[in-house]
């Protein structure tokens, strides 16, 4: 069973998470932990700590040689702020100069209407909203991120499979209609038709973003996920908790601000008659096994891959720290208030979708774990290879 924790506040020293239950021998670095954080740093709309953020994230167990050990897998990931926060946050007031233009520690008194702030305070018993929203931060994505990465190499390492994300639309602007991206398309440096496609709807949101912020408001939008490669079999139709439909939206979810998951395509094929909300299954290309003449189930049928790409929409809500700021109440004084506004992003979409690229691949991991077990790489290869093997004699071929 692979298993994943996190801890750590948006403000504190640092970032930890670990992973139990990856095999040994999956090759990962250091580096490649840093490639993927730089990902979650970008997109237009993101907030200034992005600017600066460094995430010098180091493994500090379950790795050697740039190889998994089999046992947990631990990452840290220091924040390059905490020199300032902890004064900003320190029981006794410092001089502003010391904390260079930031706020000071005042009581965070007037919640922010969707975020964490006032319920958290209400379940906890604080007067105030700072031990809430250091925890509710979505800077705790970049751990799961940090953990996602080694996912993501055993699933490459593992079957080959690529796992990309990309934005549908950013509050009024959808992308433009065009083919659906492959595991290259995402590259810098690419002129196919799926590159232009996908510069045509980033321009478009490009200016909605720019508005946004002129407004003084905030955005949201849905971003899909797409993963390639996987074998059929992977989940189970047999109980609830084992349905891999029902593991993703569960995980996708869990990302902050995430709150709603389409599988394939989802609420549209509630819309149509069974004849056109299906895959037809074709056996006449010859070159054995079948094929499906559409996609429209986002790989997944009865909870289990079908051998077709993965598609998942996750709808991630606007921020809710709105610059223009909404009504609240003071909890201090029980007065009607404007909501605490401090240094924000307007629109995370862009760098949320690593986020959820890699919550996908620790959900795929575990199930391919689940599917080809072993203690190694090697071991779970050669499951994966026998299995593969047994399909395409039962196709006959
Ligand atoms: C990548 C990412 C960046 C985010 N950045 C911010 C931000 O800068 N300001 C903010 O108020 N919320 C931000 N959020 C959203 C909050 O973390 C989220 O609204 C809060 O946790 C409450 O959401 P919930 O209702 O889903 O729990 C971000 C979310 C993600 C995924
Ligand atoms: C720090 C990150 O995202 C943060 C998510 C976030 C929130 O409320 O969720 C608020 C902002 O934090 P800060 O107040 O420190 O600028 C974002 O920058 C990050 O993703 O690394």
């Amino acid at each position: 069973m692979l298993r994943w924790m996190t801890a750590g506040e948006s403000h504190g020293p640092s970032l930890a998470a670990v992973l139990e239950g990856m095999v040994a021998g999956v090759r990962i670095t250091t580096p490649e932990l840093g490639e993927q954080l730089a990902r979650r740093r970008l997109g237009f709309g993101r907030s200034p700590r992005m600017g600066f953020e460094t995430d010098a994230a180091e493994f500090t167990g379950g790795v050697r040689h740039g190889l998994t050990q089999g046992g947990p897998i631990s990452v840290q990931i220091p924040n390059s702020e905490w020199p300032k926060w902890e004064k900003v946050m320190a029981a006794d007031p410092v001089d502003p100069a010391e904390i260079d233009g930031l706020a000071r520690n005042e009581p965070l008194t007037r919640p922010r209407p969707g975020h964490a702030d006032l319920p958290g305070m209400l379940k906890y018993g604080f007067d105030e909203a700072r031990p809430v929203l250091e925890r509710a931060s979505a800077r705790e994505t970049a751990a799961r991120t940090a953990l996602g990465t080694v996912a993501r190499a055993y699933l490459r390492q593992l079957l080959g499979v690529e796992i990309i994300s990309h934005v549908v639309s950013i509050g009024r602007a959808e992308a433009v209609d065009g083919p659906l991206p492959g595991p290259d398309d995402l590259a810098e440096v690419d002129e196919s038709p799926v590159r232009a496609y996908l510069q045509a709807s980033t321009d478009a949101m490009v200016h909605e973003v720019d508005a946004v912020r002129k407004a003084g408001d905030t955005v949201g939008g849905v971003i899909e996920v797409i993963a390639y490669g996987l074998p059929p079999g992977l989940g189970s139709h047999v109980h609830w908790d084992r349905r891999l439909d029902s593991r993703l939206a569960g995980a996708l979810m869990g990302v902050q601000a995430m709150k709603g998951v389409e599988v394939g395509d989802g609420f549209t094929t509630a819309h149509r008659w069974g004849s056109q909300a299906h895959d037809e299954i074709d056996i006449s290309d010859g070159a054995g096994g079948v094929t499906r003449r559409s996609n429209r189930a986002g790989g997944l049928e009865g909870g289990i891959t079908n051998g077709e790409p993965l598609r998942v929409r996750v709808a991630m809500k606007p921020i809710s720290t709105v610059p223009r700021a909404l009504a609240t109440v003071d909890v201090a004084t029980k007065e009607a208030a404007e909501a605490i506004h401090q240094r924000s992003d307007v629109c995370a979409v862009p760098r949320a979708g690593v986020v959820l690229e890699s919550v996908t691949a620790l959900i795929l991991a575990g199930a391919a774990l689940e599917k080809f077990g072993g203690d190694s790489l090697a071991e779970s290869k050669r499951n994966a290879e026998a299995y593969m093997t047994n399909l395409e004699e039962w196709w006959g071929q």
